[in-house]
């Protein structure tokens, strides 16, 4: 029987979303963190999805959200130990995305040696854009991201400085979890990562490919 999901319609698979952090070692740089020299990972659930017309919540024990633009990569066909020559077989398409982060929180459970799951996985900390078909990116790694806050330039990187490229990544990933189709990969963010209040309007875009908005609001 064909499946009734629809690929463009990610977020409501319920799949996981990985994310990689530090992948940038200009934004590593400006929060004083080592320059990895293998991807650091983290997760974050589905409920952390939210598209445009909801709002972005601001979490009650933050006072320091901040915003990162991200390339997203979803996955259109299962795959275990994919090795990089193959890994964009694996690429259904893409989403621009922001890892929403209580840099605070982030800070504090990096002090105790605790895991960031309350400071990047609480509802709303996935903004997602429209699904972009692969077909529009042909490379994944010569993209232009930017992301505004009421309309001041926050962010505005490429994902050339990638120090990890897309094949890499799903490569690496895939060999401790097995990626499935419509799970949503975060690339990680450039420079320039900053905080944002309740009312503000976020935009961020891909190039002439894709834009979206979000306020920020109250639970
Ligand atoms: C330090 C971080 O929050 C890592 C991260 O998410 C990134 O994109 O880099
Ligand atoms: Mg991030």
């Amino acid at each position: 029987m064909a499946s009734s999901k629809n690929i463009t319609r990610f977020w409501e698979w319920g799949r996981k979303i990985i994310c990689v952090g530090r992948n940038y070692a200009d934004h590593a740089k400006e929060l004083k963190n080592a320059v990895p020299s293998e991807p650091v990972l983290f997760l974050k659930p589905p409920s952390a999805y939210v598209t445009e017309g909801s709002p972005i919540l601001l979490p009650f024990y933050t006072t320091n959200l901040h915003h990162e633009v991200e390339l997203g990569v979803v996955i259109g066909t299962r795959g275990v130990a994919i090795p990089q020559e193959s890994a964009m077989d694996h690429v259904a398409g893409y989403a621009l995305c922001l890892d929403m982060t209580a840099r605070d929180i982030q800070d504090q459970c990096k002090a105790k040696g605790l895991p960031w799951t309350l400071a990047k996985a609480f509802d709303t900390s996935c903004p997602v854009s429209e699904y972009i078909p692969k077909e529009r990116i042909p490379n994944p790694g010569n993209l232009r991201l930017w992301l505004k806050v009421n309309d001041q330039l926050r962010q505005d990187g490429h994902t050339s400085h990638m120090m990890f490229s897309v094949p890499f990544l799903i490569s690496y990933i895939s060999d401790f979890i097995t990626l499935e189709e419509g799970d949503l990969i975060l690339t990680g963010t450039p420079k320039g990562v900053a905080s944002v209040q309740e009312h503000d309007e976020i935009q961020a875009g891909i190039e002439d490919i894709v834009n979206m908005t979000f306020r920020v609001g109250r639970p």
